[in-house]
């Protein structure tokens, strides 16, 4: 198949592929921003729900519009996304949030939450995102720019819960390819130009260094970030498991058992330190590289140095062999 074709049934095979496992009448929700990712989705989720009403396994699809209200007319910009779906044949709803801080992260947290609300209110089984294999090379990218480990590098499952992301394997050409095909008029976000740092960052990435590796290191390389996310997918996955396992075996009634935590390997210990800092109540979001490595200096290096703080008021102290993490004391 060439021409316009081609990325509309890509996107349609992708959509179909997607939701193959869900039940019969499962409910199927687009999570739209009117940008052409996800428009591309809609207008394949809505082909591929009316096509299996003709089968015997039919699923209803309907679009979810976040209004962020992050920039003046984003209330417009969002109706526009809700008709753009009807003008598909999926029914529409617009969610307005309220944006808790500032940046993408910020952004991202409010949106997926509105998602997961929906979804439960309308009884969804699952919600489809609109991600990329070139938004995938990006994060990719960003991450080893960051020095992240495999989990932040991993970039984005195709599936987790609820949220799936059929789109994971094409690139962002057939996306617009697709739009273009379909007579479909993309929403373009402003924020990619500058005005948003995180979006800015990652829009240059996507204009200017991705264009560069292509050059020098010869095409396929936003397809060769994207196999490295999913080889360490898998192995942070597994490293999770064994992590978890550790953690299982090292708590005690009284903390954490110093001696079991020294002797695992540091892939597994870091992991482990990192998890029960997140149980204790530390937001995972905010505990950085440097927070892991000063817990792991209380079983690794330890001098008597005094406790550990940190982030969400949690601090870590070693006592009698034993690390315990709780509510710093006030
Ligand atoms: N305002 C929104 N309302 C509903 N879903 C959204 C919204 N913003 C993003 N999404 C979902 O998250 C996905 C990723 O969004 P993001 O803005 O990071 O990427 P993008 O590549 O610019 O996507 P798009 O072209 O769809 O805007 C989108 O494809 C869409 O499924």
């Amino acid at each position: 198949m060439t021409g316009p074709a081609r990325p509309v049934a890509a996107v349609r095979s992708a959509v179909a592929a997607a939701v193959g496992d869900l039940p019969p009448g499962a409910l199927v929700l687009v999570a739209c921003s009117g940008g052409p990712d996800s428009l591309a989705l809609a207008a394949g989720a809505a082909f591929v729900a009316e096509r299996s009403a003709r089968t015997g396994s039919p699923w209803r699809a309907r679009a979810v519009v976040v209004d962020h209200g992050l920039q003046g007319g984003s209330a417009h910009v969002a109706d526009e996304a809700a008709a753009a779906c009807r003008g598909l044949g999926l029914p529409a709803d617009v969610v307005a949030v309220t944006v808790d801080g500032t940046g993408e992260a910020a952004a991202r947290t409010a949106r997926y939450a509105a998602l997961e609300r929906s979804a439960d209110a309308l009884g969804a089984s699952a919600v489809l995102l609109g991600h990329t294999l070139d938004d995938q090379a990006e994060t990719v990218l960003l991450g080893l720019a960051r020095g992240s480990g495999a989990r932040a590098l991993a970039g984005m499952a195709p599936a987790r819960g609820r949220f799936r992301r059929p789109l994971l394997g094409l690139r962002r050409t057939d996306t617009l390819g697709a739009c273009a095909a379909l007579g479909l008029t993309p929403w373009h976000d402003p924020t990619n130009d500058g005005t948003h740092a995180d979006a800015a960052l990652r829009s240059r990435v996507r204009t200017e260094v991705m264009p560069v590796l292509e050059r020098v290191l010869g095409p396929g390389v936003a397809e060769a970030l994207a196999r490295s996310a999913d080889q360490l997918r898998a192995d942070a996955d597994l490293l999770d498991v064994l992590a978890q396992d550790l953690l299982a075996s090292a708590r005690a009634a009284d903390g954490l058992d110093v001696d079991v935590l020294t002797a695992a390997a540091p892939a597994l210990r870091t992991r482990a330190l990192r998890s029960a800092a997140i149980a204790a109540g530390s937001p995972a979001g905010a505990l950085g590289h440097a927070h892991v490595q000063a817990l792991d200096a209380l079983i690794t290096r330890w001098h008597g140095q005094g406790p550990v703080a940190l982030p969400g008021g949690i601090a870590a102290h070693r006592s009698c062999g034993r690390l315990a993490l709780g509510p710093a004391p006030g």
